[in-house]
């Protein structure tokens, strides 16, 4: 435990702003914040849907489009090193989730290399044919598993979490969860549900989407088999970035994706017309990969360079524990309910409550600067970057959601008027 988490769990008196300052005097990451730009009157607490922006991106975009593109054209694919771009940033990466280098590779959307993933794992555990998922895991999860079974024939089986180690049965081929819920923020145990899932003689893919960046992950650690993951939430790459995707090592000669471009090749510049795998993760490339979302995404992660993701994690709990200290101290009496584990163990880094009003409130928060995001039927979704976030930000979040409440603001009818949602 740091000083952070220390400090909250052994004070017995209410909370107070002074004590989140007093918590940020101690916070050895809090420096950090200074790598994002962000406005002065916002708190963020959106960083698990979209990151803040790192200050390092736009110079490092500028120098791309005016000088490599402008300049260099088509001869920054070698002179200004486009070309191993995904290979660099899977690299860095691999670093915050527990991978070698040569294992991640950065390209196409995380439900484009969910369905490379599921078909290549298919394929692998050929005599099986049942993709195991779970309920209430991000739709885009559920929709391509059942693309997929369409596709191939395979039975696609969606059962509760706390059914999942139960459903392992011996015609699973592949079982495919998100680590951290997108919803609840409750993390699974990777390494024992990846155990029993090998035990079965079946596959795992994990989605990182809410894990990476958020928190240490040790996918060799835990043998994971393979793995996919946005750049835009807690990585900070930025709207529409590339989506990581892991492959372990011991299965580089045996993967088979079905989606076959020439930058999957092993030879691409050599214009042949029969597709042969490259050797290695480079066979997860397809076509192009999107070079201006890599260069936004590689400038974002310097802000990870240095950072001890244990501290991150202490920080990250520090954080969420102190905002569920804070709903229990301030907000008992306005009907909000906890969706997130108390349990620190259990949580990603977001926390989420539940009330009927949901919608208008967030709304009602957002016009106050506070933004977190509500998901249907009753979610109010707040998550915690613990590289730009502060102890008195949580602090200031509640005291702003404490105030929406009493004066009845989110009644009025700009906030119970229900618009698209992200
Ligand atoms: C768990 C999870 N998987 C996948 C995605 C998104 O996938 P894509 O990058 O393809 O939009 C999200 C969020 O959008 C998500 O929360
Ligand atoms: N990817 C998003 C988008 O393109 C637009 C709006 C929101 C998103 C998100 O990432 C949503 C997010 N995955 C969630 O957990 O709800």
């Amino acid at each position: 435990m740091n000083i952070v988490s220390q400090s909250l769990s052994s004070s017995a008196a209410p909370i107070s702003r002074a004590h989140c300052l007093a918590m940020d005097a101690a916070d050895t990451l809090a420096s950090r914040r200074d790598l994002f730009a962000l406005p002065q009157d916002v708190i963020y607490l959106d960083g698990n849907s979209l990151g803040a922006m790192p200050k390092a991106v736009p110079s490092r975009m500028t120098q791309a489009i005016e000088q490599e593109w402008a300049v260099g054209l088509i001869r920054s694919w070698n002179d200004a090193d486009w070309y191993p771009a995904p290979q660099r940033v899977g690299g860095r990466i691999a670093s915050l989730i527990g991978a070698k280098p040569n294992e991640v590779i950065v390209a196409d959307s995380t439900s484009v290399n969910l369905f490379k993933l599921l078909v290549s794992a298919l394929r692998m555990r050929a005599g099986r044919n049942v993709i195991l998922g779970e309920n209430g895991n991000f739709p885009t999860d559920a929709y391509v598993a059942s693309g997929v079974a369409e596709l191939t024939g395979a039975q696609h089986r969606a059962v509760a979490p706390a059914d999942v180690m139960a459903a392992l049965t011996e015609d699973v081929a592949v079982l495919t969860l998100t680590h951290v819920n997108y919803k609840s923020g409750q993390a699974y145990d990777m390494a024992a549900v990846t155990r029993r899932a090998h035990e079965v003689g079946a596959l795992v893919i994990w989605d990182l989407a809410h894990t990476a960046g958020a928190m240490p992950c040790d996918l060799n650690g835990c043998e994971a088999d393979f793995a996919v993951g946005c750049g835009y939430k807690y990585l900070n790459g930025g709207p529409g970035a590339p989506s990581f995707v892991f492959v372990a090592e011991r299965h580089h000669e045996s993967v088979r994706q079905p989606i076959t471009g020439w930058h999957g090749h092993a030879k691409p510049f050599e214009f042949t017309q029969t597709y042969v795998p490259a050797p290695g993760i480079d066979r997860m490339l397809v076509g192009t990969a999107p070079q201006m979302g890599l260069f936004a995404l590689e400038a974002a992660l310097t802000a990870f360079d240095g950072v001890d993701m244990q501290a991150l994690r202490a920080k990250s709990l520090a954080l969420t524990e102190l905002f569920i200290r804070l709903v229990d101290q301030e907000l008992s009496e306005h009907g909000f309910g906890l969706a997130t584990p108390r349990e620190a163990g259990l949580r990603g880094s977001q926390v989420s409550l539940t009330h009927a009003e949901g919608y208008a409130i967030v709304q009602a928060l957002i016009a106050r600067g506070v933004i977190g995001d509500f998901r249907a039927p009753d979610i109010l979704r707040f998550g915690f970057a613990a590289l730009y976030l502060s102890h008195a930000d949580v602090w200031d979040a509640i005291a702003t959601l404490k105030d929406v409440m009493v004066s009845g603001i989110w009644r009025s009818a700009e906030f119970m008027a229900r618009k698209a949602v992200t």
